[in-house]
């Protein structure tokens, strides 16, 4: 294996991923899995976090092997990395400045939420409290800008902090959706901070849901289970990030009943997912109604004045940390307009630029701006596909009505039409295949998982028949 030819079999084994385990619990647990490399009988690939590592290991490593060695018969092993390490090499492609810069930027300090200590701006080692995750000390209401697309959320998460413990605002449990890197965490960390702050008493806990599902998982292990839940059920703040991570039905009950116990008790609960709960279909169905109690707010993307806001503020503090940094105000505002999609590749955008700076000593100039910024200028979020526009495309594309794409009627004309339509469902949009069999005239689930190999089969020996696929797609994407 080399090259290229690597990458593809991957993009393979993922679509294998997706199709067999769902589009919910591949993006919960592979959606940011990396392809490294290979090596003879080793494939290797990289993972954000060690827990994920962890846990890929324990529940989808045989899965994983079995795939790779189903493309590529002498692969023995597939090596799982943390990519902080991998990354964090001192390898500096000349040719590739910017990205070196990027990984070198500093890493965050954390502090750990419920410490009585003041929170301060130079926390020196990464410390975790006895029952939540670490909180960035840069992540506080001061550092957040307010602007249309969080405007709600930003009120709702600072009534939060500023409420007494005992006396829950309305808000409970207060539940914020977005997608990627539109300020979740942040505004999480910044309400641990600020209640802390207001009343070093309050026993406040931020946990992300791999954290509380790491946790849990060792307490059964090594049995302290009750006591594990008993220092969870005493909190006067909780706040859940990462919600879409929860996974496995014990740890989800046990969620449940923990939410119960606190919400009863009236304390305060905040959690935060990329998703709104109605959409977290692997969570348990008691969990979503109990946040379908409370009240949520969307952050959606930042329009251009909060995107001048977030880059000003992030400048200000690059050039306290970077004396003499010069990039220019209108290489701020062509990023300001040309970088639409979320706070992080704002964040992204900004040091890209201090780095370059940094490499080159030189100002930092419109040209060189554009070529560094060329992967990020005009990325949108991919918009999302309802099963009905696909169900609308294709009886058109076929004609045939949408009542015979739901239908139990058998004959050739519309079983393929159907079977097309199954298996866009299930690449295109995050449905499960339950939920697909459901909208699709309450067919069985293996049913769709029949339509979705089927057409993969088709396809692979039909190029006629996956160009028209790929037609469709661009048709349902218009
Ligand atoms: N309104 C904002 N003001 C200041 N910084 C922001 C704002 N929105 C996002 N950011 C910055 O963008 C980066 C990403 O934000 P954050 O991690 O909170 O996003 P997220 O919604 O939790 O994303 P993900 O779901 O990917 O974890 C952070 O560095 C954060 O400080």
């Amino acid at each position: 294996m080399s090259g290229r030819a690597d990458a593809v079999l991957w993009e393979r084994v993922k679509t294998r991923l997706r199709t067999e385990l769902g589009e919910d619990i591949f993006s919960s647990w592979f959606a940011r899995v990396e392809f490294e490399g290979a090596d003879g009988a080793s494939v290797n690939l990289s993972v954000p976090t060690r827990f994920l590592k962890s846990w890929i290991q324990s529940h989808y490593f045989d899965k994983l092997l079995g795939l790779w060695t189903a493309e590529v018969d002498s692969v023995r092993r597939v090596e799982l990395i943390v990519r902080g390490a991998v990354r964090a090499r001192p390898a500096v492609k000349v040719e590739k400045p910017v990205v070196a810069a990027v990984a070198a930027s500093p890493a965050p300090t954390f502090i750990p939420a419920s410490s009585a200590a003041p929170v301060m701006a130079q926390a020196s080692a990464a410390r975790l409290d006895s029952a939540g995750s670490p909180v960035d000390p840069r992540f506080t209401f001061e550092t957040f800008c307010e602007g249309g697309a969080n405007r709600v959320a930003y009120a709702a998460a600072r009534a939060v902090a500023e409420t007494p413990a005992g006396r829950p605002t309305p808000y409970n449990p207060l539940y914020l959706h977005a997608g990627v890197g539109r300020g979740k965490t942040h505004l999480l960390h910044a309400v641990a901070q600020a209640a802390r702050r207001a009343d070093p008493s309050r026993k406040v806990v931020y946990l992300t849901a791999e954290h509380f599902m790491f946790r849990f998982v060792a307490a059964l292990k090594n049995q302290s289970a009750i006591a594990f839940k008993e220092n969870l059920r005493d909190i006067d703040l909780l706040l859940i990030d990462d919600l879409q991570f929860l996974q496995g039905k014990s740890v989800q009950q046990e969620f449940c009943h923990m939410l119960n116990a606190l919400i009863d008790g009236a304390r305060q609960v905040v959690v935060a997912a990329d998703r709104p709960a109605a959409e977290l279909e692997t969570l348990d169905e008691r969990v979503r109604s109990r946040l379908r109690g409370g009240v949520a707010f969307e952050i959606s993307s930042p329009d251009l004045d909060l995107r001048r806001d977030i880059l000003k503020s992030r400048y200000a503090i690059a050039q306290s940390q970077n004396p003499g940094v010069d990039v220019p105000e209108t290489v701020i505002e062509y990023v300001a307009q040309s970088v639409v999609s979320n706070g992080r590749d704002l964040e992204g955008a900004l040091n890209r630029l201090v780095a370059q700076w940094q490499f080159t000593n030189q100002p930092v100039t419109m040209n060189s701006a554009e070529i560094t910024l060329r992967d990020l200028v005009g990325a949108t979020e991919p918009r999302r596909v309802k099963i009905e526009d696909i169900q609308k495309v294709v009886s058109r594309h076929y004609n045939v009505s949408k009542a015979d794409l739901l239908s139990s009627r058998r004959t050739r004309t519309i079983v393929r039409p159907r079977q097309i339509a199954m298996y866009l469902s299930k690449t295109l949009t995050p449905r499960s295949l339950p939920e697909i069999g459901r909208r699709f005239g309450g067919r069985d689930h293996t049913t769709v998982l029949h339509a979705v190999r089927k057409v993969e089969e088709m396809m692979q020996g039909d190029q006629h028949l996956a160009e028209e696929i790929e037609l469709l797609k661009r048709m349902i994407d218009e």
